[in-house]
């Protein structure tokens, strides 16, 4: 019951007054539908199937009397009008109410997905190293089917109980030792099946876990296509698929099987029992015919309800393991927030006149290790100046940057802007500032055009072209079928990897970012078009502030100041001449281990 309550109370918070009005609409055809079967007494003892008496039916009494006053030629024709009329009415109303139902539920999802889509965008990015990303996509699609679809059931459930007690209070106002009897019956059926609803949380749990599974398993696999053919290893991953597919295929049946063991025992229980009640009402209560009559009827109609109202429930309680998930979700994600979305203040961008100050920064990712990815960073990184960070795999430099830009706290040590804190109020806006171009460049499967205006929506052709010609893309671009129009694939695979370098590199400058951060963005061009970005990198000096990290040092020639990483601390700092003269240091090594020649 409390899974039913889970859902009533979340939808209740959602959607407040219309679930009233559901509710008092579901009243309204229960009282149709009551009234109707009522009807059928004088309906049947009018056309002279059987002979009833109208005078112990409820609500009918005054029928009588109201009858005697027209011909008795009318009687029939004036009966079944009613009883179209209020089928009729009753209909109307059900559609009426089943619409609403379908508003409340879709709405309560939409909120629900936009609720969590919003909070997931608000979380830091240590949320999103800590997490799987299949796990974030299972849980914004399967698991919120499964939750749309507790929520319909829920609803259903309160409509049907709603229906199934005033159809029972109907056949109270009949008969009080009949309705009580078959009462009971359903009582003892429903306290059996409660192992059926403990089953059915059992399979509900093992249906996540399988399907988390199953999404990750695909998303990997998937993206990694290219090792998986290329090193043969199809077979393992099939076998991996087939065992996990066998065990779902194991669970969904386990599941058929609850469901059609309920509706066994409902159906086999629900032909003794009319035996044993009709055998009852005859030769130990002696009850009137009409009575027996609406009696059968009301729970003719109301016992596949209790089947229904089971099975809803087991399904109920089969899908709150996917609310539960989606809830945990979202309350990681508002853990994890580091900013709220809206509020267009917060998103002019600080202007970055003087320069980024990181003071005794210290930042682990797993906070009970020793193992410090930076520790005592002191460096000043100055406006419209080009900064260079170098170091072995693995010093720590990609780590410096998203501390530089905001993008993970540090543990210890703070950054400052222009001499002010990078609070978390301070934080939005600096992201606008900042254009990052990863060491793993991301194109959405759309046209190279639509990449770019992501970036900067207004931007005008010229601009676009502009930015394309920074970034030494603009003759590749013009050459492919499409030119600027063309579709760049799943990821941007139908590209070179240096092509999609470069279209990321012309996205990051359409912005005019204060700051351009470029983390080995360069690593898979030729020497020719690395030449080309090296020259207007160079020429972006003195208007922007600029921070490169590359393993190919002559991409960082003119920087004005080199970092050198070891080990997450600072080991060397200065100008690039200055680093190459000294002879012992890790630079100087750097240089005469370095494949590319520098240029
Ligand atoms: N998400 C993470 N979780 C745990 N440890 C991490 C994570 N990312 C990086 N590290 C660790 O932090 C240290 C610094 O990593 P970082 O990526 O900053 O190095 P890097 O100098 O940029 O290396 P590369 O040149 O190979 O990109 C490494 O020891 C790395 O193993």
């Amino acid at each position: 019951m409390e899974h039913i309550w889970f859902y009533i109370k979340k939808l209740h918070t959602f959607a407040g007054m219309k679930l009233y009005i559901n509710l008092l609409g579901m009243i309204a055809i229960s009282f149709f539908e009551g009234f109707g079967i009522y009807l059928l007494v004088p309906m049947l003892s009018l056309i002279g199937v059987i002979d009833l008496a109208i005078d112990n039916i409820p609500f009918l009494s005054w029928l009588p009397k109201v009858l005697g006053g027209i011909p008795e030629r009318f009687h029939l024709t004036l009966v079944l009008a009613a009883y179209i009329v209020l089928i009729i009415g009753q209909s109307l109303l059900a559609r009426k109410q089943n619409i609403m139902n379908s508003e409340i539920q879709q709405s309560f999802i939409r909120y629900l997905r936009v609720s969590t889509y919003k909070s997931l965008l608000q979380a830091d990015w240590l949320f999103y190293l800590q997490k799987r990303r299949s796990d974030i996509s299972h849980i914004m699609t399967s698991e919120l089917a499964r939750v749309s679809q507790g929520s319909t059931l829920a609803l259903r459930l309160a409509t049907t109980f709603v229906f199934t007690m005033i159809q029972v209070a109907f056949a109270l106002l009949v008969s009080v030792q009949l309705t009580v009897l078959v009462m009971a019956s359903g009582l003892l059926l429903a306290v059996f099946s409660r192992k059926f609803l403990k089953n059915a949380k059992k399979i509900g749990d093992q249906t996540t876990e399988l399907s988390q599974h199953y999404y990750a398993g695909i998303t990997d696999h998937f993206n990694g296509i290219k090792d998986i053919k290329s090193n043969r290893m199809e077979q393992s991953h099939l076998d991996w698929f087939r065992s996990l597919c066998h065990k779902m295929e194991r669970n969904i049946v386990n599941y058929t099987k609850l469901q059609t063991a309920t509706q066994l025992i409902y159906s086999a229980s629900s032909a003794v029992l009319i035996v044993l009640f009709i055998y009852l009402a005859f030769e130990v209560l002696q009850v009137r015919p009409e009575q027996l009559m609406l009696i059968v009827v009301i729970f003719a109609r109301l016992w596949p309800k209790f089947v229904l109202l089971q099975n809803n429930m087991e399904q109920i309680i089969s899908t709150v393991p996917g609310f539960k998930s989606l809830i945990e979700l979202q309350q990681e994600c508002d853990h994890a927030s580091e900013m709220k979305i809206g509020g267009t203040h917060l998103q002019r961008p600080i202007p970055v006149e003087q320069g980024i100050l990181c003071s005794h920064v210290h930042f682990r990712y797993d906070r009970s290790s020793e193992e410090y990815a930076l520790q005592d960073i002191n460096v000043f990184i100055p406006a419209n100046r080009m900064t260079a960070i170098v170091g072995k795999s693995g010093a720590g430099k990609s780590t410096l940057i998203d501390v530089l830009i905001g993008l993970i706290k540090p543990e210890a040590g703070e950054i400052l802007i222009d001499g002010s804190p990078l609070d978390s109020e301070r934080l939005q806006r600096m992201r606008s500032s900042v254009s990052y171009v990863s060491q793993d460049p991301f194109l959405f499967h759309a046209t190279i055009r639509d990449n770019l205006l992501m970036a900067e929506p207004d931007a005008s052709e010229d601009e676009l072209w502009e930015a394309l010609k920074f970034s030494a893309s603009d003759e590749f671009v013009r050459r492919l079928p499409e030119g600027i129009d063309t579709i760049v694939g799943d990821r941007g695979v139908r590209l070179s990897g240096g092509e999609r370098q470069r279209i990321v590199l012309a996205r990051a400058i359409l912005r005019r970012p204060y700051v351009l951060v470029l983390d080995e963005a360069t690593s898979a061009l030729d020497n020719e078009n690395e030449a080309k970005i090296r020259a207007a990198l160079e020429n972006l000096k003195g208007y922007m502030t600029i921070i490169v990290i590359a393993h190919r040092l002559s991409t960082i020639r003119f920087a004005d100041q080199v970092i050198v990483l070891e080990r997450g601390r600072i080991v060397q700092q200065g100008g690039f001449q200055q680093l190459s003269g000294e002879s012992k240091g890790s630079f100087s090594q750097m240089l005469a281990y370095g494949a590319e020649p520098i240029a």
